[in-house]
Formats: structure tokens, sequence, C-alpha cells
């Protein structure tokens, strides 16, 4: 199904845009290529390596009707690309900057973030960074990219924007130029949308609290504690709004853990 899937991307940008397979998740298949779209002879170097893209392609799904497999491809596309135009004005909210979108074909160009991590721990992402720190797991390093990580979250939801599926793996780390900091970007929007519901927001800290109970257990009492201390100080330099805003988001937190522990135990 894959190759398949390929080899109808590769016919479709034809041989002057190479692209190698990185990712085929639930929603869509993701590329990279060396090649940016409205400038194919620029190829840019850092560092001696070509400058890579992004292309996250929403491939037609065989089991819905293809009209409605053309409107929805067309709506989820479009609608993926105009938050991430949006967020990314957003000032120190960092998202990767989109390139391109050919929404009726269902592609996304955007830009290419993170780096392989050193001794095959894999892509930059959170849950990775958090398994190659495990040897030191409350080290200096982890404790302030875990309160950058609460802050970019906090900077999307206090700007009334939610995720809506924000795991570890969507949380590509940069590396800073020290060469020791890294700085969290969020990634994935095809379930994103403007909210001002406490409950989306909620859900949201949730889901990232999840992620990091059944990756990280042993550590993630005190992960968890550094995420949400890096939110609550972005709410907490709003003053008294941003301090009862604060309080709304974090007591729904706790209801929505509640009923996920009910539910768990339930079955
Ligand atoms: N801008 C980016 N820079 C670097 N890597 C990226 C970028 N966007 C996506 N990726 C990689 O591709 C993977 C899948 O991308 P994305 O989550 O957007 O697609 P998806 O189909 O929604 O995935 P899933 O169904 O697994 O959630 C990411 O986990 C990441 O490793």
């Amino acid at each position: 199904m894959s190759q398949e899937i390929v080899d109808t991307v590769s016919q479709y940008l034809t041989p002057n845009v190479p692209i190698k397979l990185i990712s085929q998740g639930a929603e869509a298949v993701v590329f990279t290529t060396p090649i940016h779209p409205y400038c194919p002879s620029d190829e840019k170097l850092i560092d001696d390596k070509p400058v890579q893209y992004i292309i996250k392609y929403r491939a037609p799904k065989q089991y819905r009707h293809p009209i409605i497999d053309k409107q929805l491809t067309k709506h989820r596309t479009l609608s993926e690309s105009r938050l991430l135009a949006k967020l990314y004005l957003i000032k120190g909210l960092h998202v990767p900057k989109l390139i391109a979108t050919d929404s009726y074909n269902g592609y996304i160009w955007q830009e290419f973030l993170g780096e392989d991590l050193p001794n095959d721990c894999g892509f930059s992402n959170l849950k990775n960074f958090l398994w190659m720190n495990s040897k030191d797991p409350y080290n200096d390093i982890v404790k302030d990219t875990l309160f950058k990580v609460g802050e970019q979250i906090g900077l999307l939801h206090i700007n009334d924007y939610c995720h809506g599926d924000l795991t570890s793996s969507n949380i590509v780390l940069v590396r800073d130029t020290d060469n020791i900091n890294w700085i969290p970007y969020l990634i994935d929007f095809g379930l994103g949308s403007q909210s001002n519901m406490v409950e989306d927001k909620g859900v949201d800290l949730y889901v990232l609290e999840r992620a990091i109970i059944s990756t990280h257990s042993t550590f993630a009492d005190r992960y968890n504690e550094w995420l949400i201390e890096g939110f609550s100080n972005v709410y907490n330099k709003q003053g008294k709004g941003g301090v009862k805003k604060l309080g709304e988001i974090l007591k729904r937190f706790a209801d929505v853990r509640m009923r996920g522990r009910k539910r768990s135990m339930i079955g």
C-alpha cells in the first residue's frame, strides 16, 4: 500500500522533486524533499547538508465515497494550513513555517524541523529526547525543556487555539544556537482548532500527561509538574485575568483526568 502512495506522489511531483518517505500515520503520509516548491533550482545548504522540506500528503481513502473523500481532503488540508499560517504569526509560539498548500490534492509543504539525536536515539521529538535522558532523568536541560514545552502550550491556549492531538511525538525539539539547549516546536495541527473552551484545553493537557505517563512512567510526576509550571507561567504573566483563566483550565484538567480514571476503572 505505501509503495503505491509513494509512486502516486512521485508521479504527481515529477522526478524534479525527489522524495523520501519518513512517516505513514493514520491521517497522512509524510515525506522530506530538498526542493523548495517556488525555487526548485535553489537547493540551500546548512552545514554542507541540503536543507530539507516536509511534504504532508493526505492520500484518498478507498473506503470513502470519492466525492466526500475529495471534500474532506480539501477541508482538512486547508484547515491545517490556515491554522499553521495563523499560529506562525503569534509572537513566541513555535510552529513549522507553512510553505505551500495544494488543498485539492491534499499536499502541505512546510519547513522541516529537528534532527536525529545522538547514539541512535531517533528523531528529536520530546518522546525520544526523554528516552535519551533516562540515565540522568532530572537534569537541568530536561527540566528547562519541559518548562519551555509547557510555555508553548500555554501560549497556544492563551491565544485560544487547541492542538487536538498533543502527544510527545508531536513536539519537535530544535537545537538552540548554543548547541546545548533545545527549543520546542508544536507540529501536526490536523486536529487543531480555534477554541476558547476550557474543556478543549483541559483535554490537550490530559492527552500530553497520559502520553508522558505511558512512555516515561517512572519520571512522569516530575515531568508533568515542570510542564504545568511552564504552562502556568504564561498565564500568571497576564495578571489577575490570566490567573483566573489558569485556575479554570487547571480545574477542568483535573476533571478530565478524573473522568479518564473512572473510564479506565469501569473498562
Ligand atoms: N515540520 C516537520 N518537521 C520535521 N518532521 C516532521 C514535520 N512534520 C511532520 N514530521 C514528522 O512526520 C511525522 C508525522 O507527521 P504528522 O504528525 O503531521 O502526520 P500524521 O499523519 O497526523 O501522523 P499521526 O497519524 O502519526 O499523528 C511526525 O511525527 C514527525 O516525525
